[in-house]
């Protein structure tokens, strides 16, 4: 919880505002019982109005001062753990931004929104409980207990008593708590998990008329949720009766022993009454108790959970200037790479060693499943090999700057993803502050251009949700033009053409091979291929064949073996 509430550190001044607040509430409760047995013992029992008149004003001022500075204690509490909760969702949503592809293997993306919504808010409102309520019960609690001895120790000896009962059955209770409520977390990472799955995937549920089965699967997650939420909450629905039974247990022997103490003359009236007053203060308190420990407990399930993102070990940015101008130069060397994906153990990528020269083209070739996706991912580090080397420049990538790898690099995924926004908005998010010239002509390369031209509002019509629904073909030669923008040494394209017509996907190529750009693409078609300098063959994670498209024809059984389809498929086709 340390690291999490380190975030209130800049509020400092605000907290001990307060907390002083909230101790001047404390005080002015603790004063009142004595004013009334004043008024009992030496105003009513004595006959003395003047006392009765005096006191009573006193009470009210007491009152007004205690709302007054309740209220006060509200705002500062609100103000405080509002900013909190605003510094400390921006410094999460920050780290996952600078995460690596293997921590999000680590945390999935619906585990990081509940810690982002539901965790941060529940840290939230412990802070916000702890400047209003939560210090102010236990010091009731205390202060009462101190007011009574003040008052007459003999009676409240018998509120002592019950005391360390109390606080050795509340220990256990918190303890049980922590561990039922992260157990509710998770199991709202779970709902989330499934809600944004089936959102993402709504066409595809309704096409398969899977609508009911899902429904039921949620169901099944959510019902999970609710029965392990009721178990967290039964353990914390028994404190209180507990609590209460046993403060009632002691206020009883005050009544009791208080009669006897009145008649024997060693007490009076108005103490008794005062320490009634102070039994039910502690027995108000105590009930908050159980409030606070739910709270506590939730939130320490919470902050725990916020505290593994912030304090998760990842690839650190190394703060190195001027390689930029190096890497530009694009020369890439896998030697001898295997790799295997965090969390598993069997290897996608064995022993691959080949070299690709500044502005070469390779294509990379294999089934699905063969590691075609995972090899390009190691070049801008997303993952890290498990063995061996991928040196550009000579260097080994991660010795080279982070940022400076990556804005040497262009990217477009297998699946175009674009933002909402406009067209415009979305090419230059490849380089911000990116010239209208620089957009327009990428999209010229990308043979999209034409396209957008055509829209009523050309560059600037909207994509995404409340615009333009873009053909998965569109998608892909924006998402290219959008690594285009960036001017990239190093272009790595993921099987994405796949959407595109022959003629198209022709014109593409004729404007992709005149980038000044060292290119790795990912292909399923031997014509893309075959533009390439060289072909690299992959099957199941090891290189089954590496030269130029006459070499493999000549060399590899399963290239020609690809190559004899296609060109049947072609030949049908066209018939
Ligand atoms: N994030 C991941 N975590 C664990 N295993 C993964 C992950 N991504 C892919 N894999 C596994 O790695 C292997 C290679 O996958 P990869 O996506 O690299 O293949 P690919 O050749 O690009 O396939 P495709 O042509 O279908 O895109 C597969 O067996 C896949 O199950």
């Amino acid at each position: 919880m340390k690291t999490v509430f380190s975030y209130a550190k800049p509020y400092t001044f605000y907290i001990v505002i307060a907390l002083i607040l909230m101790l001047l509430e404390l005080a002015v409760e603790l004063m009142q019982p004595l004013v009334i047995a004043g008024i009992i013992d030496d105003g009513i029992v004595a006959g003395d109005r003047d006392v009765i008149i005096q006191l009573g004003i006193l009470l009210m001022v007491l009152s007004l001062v205690a709302f007054a500075s309740g209220v006060a204690n509200s705002y500062f509490a609100a103000h405080v753990s509002q900013s909190f909760s605003f510094d400390l969702r921006r410094s999460v949503y920050g780290r996952i931004q600078s995460f690596s592809l293997a921590m999000f293997n680590k945390f999935p993306a619906s585990g990081l929104i509940t810690r982002l919504t539901s965790d941060v808010t529940l840290v939230q409102q412990i802070l916000f409980m702890s400047l209003r309520i939560m210090l102010r019960a236990p010091l009731l609690v205390i202060g009462s207990m101190i007011m009574a001895f003040v008052v007459n120790p003999k009676l409240a000896i018998y509120l002592v008593v019950v005391f360390p009962i109390l606080l050795a059955f509340l220990y256990i209770m918190v303890k049980k708590g922590v561990t039922y409520f992260s157990f509710v977390q998770q199991r709202l990472d779970r709902v989330n998990r499934m809600v944004q799955e089936n959102l993402q995937a709504v066409r595809l549920i309704k096409a398969y008329l899977r609508g009911k089965y899902e429904a039921n699967r949620f169901s099944e997650v959510a019902g999970s949720l609710k029965t392990d939420t009721v178990k967290a909450f039964r353990i914390m629905e028994i404190i209180l009766p507990i609590l209460l039974f046993g403060m009632n247990l002691s206020l009883l022997a005050v009544l009791w022993f208080g009669a006897f103490e009145i008649r024997s003359g060693d007490a009076q009236i108005g103490e008794l009454v005062a320490i009634v007053n102070y039994a039910m203060r502690m027995t108000g308190a105590f009930s908050m108790f159980s409030f606070i420990i739910m709270a506590f407990a939730r939130s320490k399930a919470s902050s725990e959970r916020i505290e593994e993102i912030l304090l998760a070990e990842d690839v650190r940015e190394k703060d190195t200037k001027g390689e930029e101008k190096l890497l530009r130069r694009g020369d890439i060397v896998f030697d001898n790479v295997s790799f295997t994906y965090p969390g598993t153990t069997i290897p996608v990528l064995k022993n691959l060693s080949f070299h690709i020269k500044p502005n070469e083209k390779l294509a990379i070739m294999g089934a699905t499943g063969s590691g075609k996706s995972s090899l390009l991912q190691l070049i801008p580090r997303f993952y890290d090999v498990s063995g061996g080397r991928v040196l550009i420049h000579g260097r080994d990538v991660r010795e080279w700057s982070l940022s400076a790898l990556r804005k040497t690099i262009g990217i477009v995924p297998q699946q175009s993803l674009l933002f909402t926004g406009t067209i415009s908005d979305n090419l230059s998010w490849g380089k911000e502050q990116a010239q209208q010239e620089e957009l327009s002509d990428a999209a010229v390369k990308a043979q999209i251009h034409d396209t957008v031209e055509r829209f009523p509002k050309g560059y600037y019509t909207r994509v995404g949700q409340k615009g333009v629904n873009l053909s998965g073909g569109q998608k892909q030669r924006l998402s290219i033009a959008r690594a285009l923008v960036r001017k990239p040494s190093i272009l790595i394209l993921d099987d994405s053409t796949s959407a595109l017509d022959v003629k198209t996907e022709a014109a593409l190529w004729q404007e992709l091979e005149q980038e000044k750009a060292t290119m790795l693409v990912v292909t399923q078609k031997i014509r893309t291929a075959m533009r390439a300098d060289h072909i690299l063959l992959l099957e199941e994670g090891e290189i089954s064949a590496y030269g130029t498209h006459e070499e493999l024809l000549e060399d590899s059984e399963l290239y020609r073996k690809i190559a004899l389809s296609q060109q049947e498929e072609e030949v049908d086709e066209y018939v």
